[in-house]
């Protein structure tokens, strides 16, 4: 019965709580507490024992100071004290107890204290480390489209630096919470010694609570600027440091400096407004409360008439609360200013602003037959189509080559078959099966794609190469090495295998990061593999050394190859030809030649630079 009481009680309160604006506009965040609810309550617990044990030492100063004006009055003032002491220490002087548990409870106050901040910062801690997994859950889960679409810097920012001050709104919180506890008991013994003297210092504080959060509100508004502009200087620094070399090479050093310079002045300004807002907030409460805290005490003297004990340490406390008071303002202030940050990461961790990537259910257990391209279209952004109505069939085991002038949509294409993107019309079917029907892990586990832009992450070459083969051996990353054409510039590195790469590969020359990317999908030995060619110029050293290991990886494997090189469009058993996200023809490169069509341009186009070039 009483189980059923208190479970319904839980059940009302928890209501209650959700039923509050506070909760539902900051649910995203708050909700995450539930994962470290026994550290949040004992943060609770061990505040409200330290504000507990901070009045009764001063409760049981005012006892003390009447012991002092009483000349040694035989009682304690307190009854329940007076009865213990009667009955089990009858010879001992009441000023000594007292003194002795003034002490006790500041020792416990001082131990709940040092608890209460280590849970206090334990939850702060463990809640950024919540917010910043939820947040890296959250990038994982959306479509490739969101990052190209939302600013890399910003997203670092509300990674790291919006989080850390987000903890200090949490951090700021439980201060606000301890303080308040602590004003609480204060007010509870001002009114032991005087209800009307409290109730006139309610009535004052109230009003001027009133007014700070006006002011509050004032610097909350201001602090959107902050983030703002701490996201812009995340994203341009972030530029600036990956695109350095175009930077050197295009001498825009003096346009990078005026353009960081002008974000870095917009986020000084913004800092500024918010000190200047939050500056005003501290000085008008504490004269406010000055002003609060002499009146109080003249009126008093002419209005009450309290025995000068009482008196002196209800002005003691109030004297107490005062600063309190204002700590509680400074640090609601304070807290105001770093909203811009909680809104930030709560608009990241939304759901219902973005588009997610439905993951299927059937695993990929490998290609029979084909992939077939069914009435296909595709775009970015639904004003500019970028596939239209394509129709093809990627038959397995052969190599089908995708041919077409820049911006024809050939990398597009092919990445609708790891699902990099959806189909906006039609399907894409593996032996029939729409593609996203299948678990998209299992899928992508039996393709490779080797890219022009391989990412390269800063650790050792062998690293680099089992990515994602994570229980290849050491043998099977060698053989995978030596058949990329990689093993000679890997064995003349100074640590050979275990040499790391720094960062996006600095110490790799471009043809060398595509033999590491070719080795990278030589061991994960795909069903299917996706090769985009590299058109940039690479030395006919270079170039025939990864065109030898890349015939080496397409051996028996179903390939779609993006292809600039007549050798490999030759070799190509399918040619699809694209211009303006279309196909304009398909079929074996001879029959095609032989149409004299787009390709035959293609191909006259290329053999007369090929020509020119000798
Ligand atoms: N992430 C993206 N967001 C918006 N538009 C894009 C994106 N990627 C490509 N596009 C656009 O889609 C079209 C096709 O691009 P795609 O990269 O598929 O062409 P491509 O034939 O592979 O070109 P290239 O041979 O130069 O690599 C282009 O107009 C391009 O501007």
């Amino acid at each position: 019965m009483s189980l059923k009481i208190t479970k319904s009680a839980r059940n009302l309160i928890k209501k209650l709580v959700k039923a509050t604006s506070f909760w539902q506009d900051n649910y995203l965040i708050l909700r995450e507490f539930k994962s470290f609810r026994r550290i949040t309550i004992k943060a609770i617990v061990f505040s409200i024992i330290a504000a507990t044990f901070e009045g009764f030492s001063i409760g049981f100063l005012l006892n003390f100071l009447q012991q002092l004006t009483s000349n040694g009055a035989s009682e304690t003032g307190i009854a329940w004290l007076d009865i213990l002491i009667q009955n089990y220490a009858p010879g001992i002087e009441p000023i000594y107890i007292i003194s002795f548990l003034i002490l006790l409870s500041t020792w416990i106050r001082a131990t709940a204290n040092y608890f209460g901040g280590i849970y206090t910062e334990t939850a702060q801690l463990t809640l950024a480390d919540r917010l910043r997994k939820r947040i890296f859950d959250q990038l994982q889960a959306l479509p490739l489209s969101y990052f190209t679409e939302a600013r890399c810097g910003e997203l670092v920012n509300t990674m790291t630096t919006e989080i850390e001050r987000l903890k200090q709104i949490f951090g700021g919180s439980s201060f606000v919470f301890t303080r308040a506890s602590v004003v609480t008991v204060y007010f509870i013994i001002m009114f032991r010694i005087s209800w009307e003297m409290s109730i006139l210092s309610m009535m004052i504080f109230g009003l001027l609570a009133v007014g700070i959060s006006t002011l509050n509100r004032k610097v909350r508004e201001t602090s959107f600027g902050i983030s703002d502009a701490n996201g812009k200087l995340n994203s341009t620094s972030l530029e600036f440091i990956n695109g350095i070399q175009t930077v050197h090479a295009s001498a825009t050093q003096e346009y990078e400096r005026q353009r960081f310079y002008k974000i870095s002045h917009q986020l000084l300004d913004a800092s500024v407004n918010v000190v200047r807002a939050w500056a005003v907030v501290k000085p008008i409460a504490e004269s406010i409360g000055t002003t609060v805290l002499i009146s109080l005490i003249v009126l008093s003297i002419s209005l009450f008439t309290l025995p000068a004990a009482s008196l002196l340490l209800f002005f003691f406390i109030l004297a107490r609360t005062v600063p309190a008071l204002q700590d509680i303002n400074g640090t609601l202030a304070l807290i105001s200013t770093l909203g811009g940050s909680m809104e930030n990461i709560k608009e990241l961790l939304r759901s219902d602003n973005k588009i997610y990537f439905e993951n299927g259910k059937v695993p990929f257990t490998g290609l029979k037959r084909s992939i077939d391209l069914v009435g296909t279209d595709f775009s970015y952004d639904p004003r500019n189509p970028v596939l239209q109505n394509i129709s093809l069939v990627i038959e397995r085991g052969k190599m089908t080559a995708l041919v077409g002038k820049s911006g024809s949509g050939k990398t597009t294409l092919a990445g609708l078959i790891p699902r990099f993107h959806d189909v906006t019309g039609g399907q894409v079917l593996f032996d029939g099966v729409d593609v996203r029907q299948f678990d998209v892990d299992s899928l992508r586990r039996k393709m490779a794609v080797v890219s022009q832009h391989t990412f390269i992450f800063n650790t050792s070459v062998r690293d680099n190469i089992a990515y994602g083969v994570f229980d290849a051996t050491e043998k099977q990353i060698h053989e995978a090495a030596r058949l990329a054409n990689a093993l000679d510039f890997i064995e003349e590195m100074p640590n050979g295998f275990d040499t790391v790469l720094g960062d996006r590969g600095a110490r790799l020359s471009g043809g060398q990061q595509q033999r590491i990317a070719i080795a990278r999908a030589l061991l994960r030995n795909p069903e299917i593999l996706i090769l985009d060619e590299a058109t940039s110029a690479l030395d006919s050293v270079s170039e025939s050394l990864i065109q030898d290991s890349l015939e080496k990886l397409a051996v028996g494997r179903t390939v779609i190859a993006i292809a600039h090189r007549l050798s490999t469009i030759a070799k190509a058993d399918k040619v699809v030809v694209l211009e303006q996200g279309r196909v304009v023809e398909q079929g074996s490169y001879q029959e095609l030649l032989q149409e004299r069509g787009a390709l035959w341009e293609y191909h006259c186009k290329q053999h007369e630079l090929s020509q020119a070039s000798l």
